[in-house]
């Protein structure tokens, strides 16, 4: 049953390398967010969320596996967030953080939750980021560093976490690309995003810290479901190295290797 697979989950994490720790509360979420599925769709359905700093490499790891495999990607909303009804809201955080970013963060967590709950067209879905790292890396941010005031902080809360409880948010394995904020700032500038030429060192290093504290040192939030750490400083053909030698990992989480 789901149970024991989940509880046998749990034990392999802690021996593989690649496997950052876990908390203890993650056997009965995931598992529950799992059972909803199955009730609600009939058949198990496994969501891989490809985690990592800007610039990190995310777009680039999903177009590897769109490339090479029929799973569904699923890619950030972007554009959506540079065109809302002809408004740039990620141009408009960029220039004015303060007062936009609550503005922006409401519509991710709305497209987000939209991605998370669109119909599955195959039995995997590979999605770029997530609803849960809008809310803990980037709202998060803007709250620690004072840009967010609490009353905004605690509404967009509210929101998350009636989401979290009464639908299927759920993941079943978190890819980490992780990367030094060096090398987020040195592809951001090769990339050339016209909104991001704002962005400073200082900005990819706190979305770094936090990334690491949800993800590595689990000490900031519970953590969605299993996590499989990738370095990804290295170059192109390295990481596609990566990619191939933990393509079963990704591919085929553990829960579902078991539970099958
Ligand atoms: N391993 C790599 N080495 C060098 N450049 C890379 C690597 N992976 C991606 N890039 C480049 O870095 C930039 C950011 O990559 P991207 O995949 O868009 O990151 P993300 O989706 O995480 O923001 C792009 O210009 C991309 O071509
Ligand atoms: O919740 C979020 C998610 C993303 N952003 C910003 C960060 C980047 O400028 C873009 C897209 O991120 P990539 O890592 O390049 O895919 O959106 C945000 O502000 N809040």
């Amino acid at each position: 049953g789901l149970g024991f697979c989940s509880w046998k989950r749990q034990r392999k994490q802690l021996l593989h390398p690649l496997m950052a720790n876990r908390s203890l509360c993650m056997a009965g979420c995931s598992q529950d967010a799992s059972y909803k599925r199955l009730i609600n769709e009939g058949e198990k359905k496994t969501v891989i969320c490809i985690e990592g700093n800007i610039a990190s490499g995310k777009t680039t790891c999903l177009d590897y596996f769109a490339k090479t495999t029929s799973i569904e990607v699923l890619t950030e909303p972007v554009p959506k967030w540079r065109n809302v009804r002809g408004h740039n809201l990620l141009g408009l955080m960029y220039q004015d953080s303060s007062r936009w970013g609550i503005t922006l963060q409401t519509y991710i967590q709305l497209t987000m939750l939209d991605q998370h709950t669109r119909p599955m067209i195959s039995p995997l879905r590979m999605m770029e980021r997530s609803i849960h790292s809008a809310k803990h890396i980037f709202v998060e941010n803007l709250y620690r560093s004072g840009r967010m005031p609490e009353v905004d902080y605690v509404v967009l809360t509210e929101w998350f976490e009636w989401i979290t409880k009464n639908t299927d948010v759920s993941v079943d394995l978190i890819v980490y690309l992780q990367t030094s904020p060096e090398t987020c700032y040195e592809r951001l500038k090769n990339r050339c995003r016209e909104e991001e030429k704002i962005i400073a060192m200082e900005y990819l290093e706190a979305i770094h810290q936090l990334y690491e504290e949800w993800l590595i040192k689990q000490t900031l939030f519970k953590v969605p479901s299993p996590v499989l750490v990738i370095p990804a400083d290295n170059d192109m053909q390295k990481m596609i190295e990566k990619y191939e030698e933990n393509r079963d990992r990704i591919l085929t989480p553990y829960n579902i290797q078991h539970c099958l």
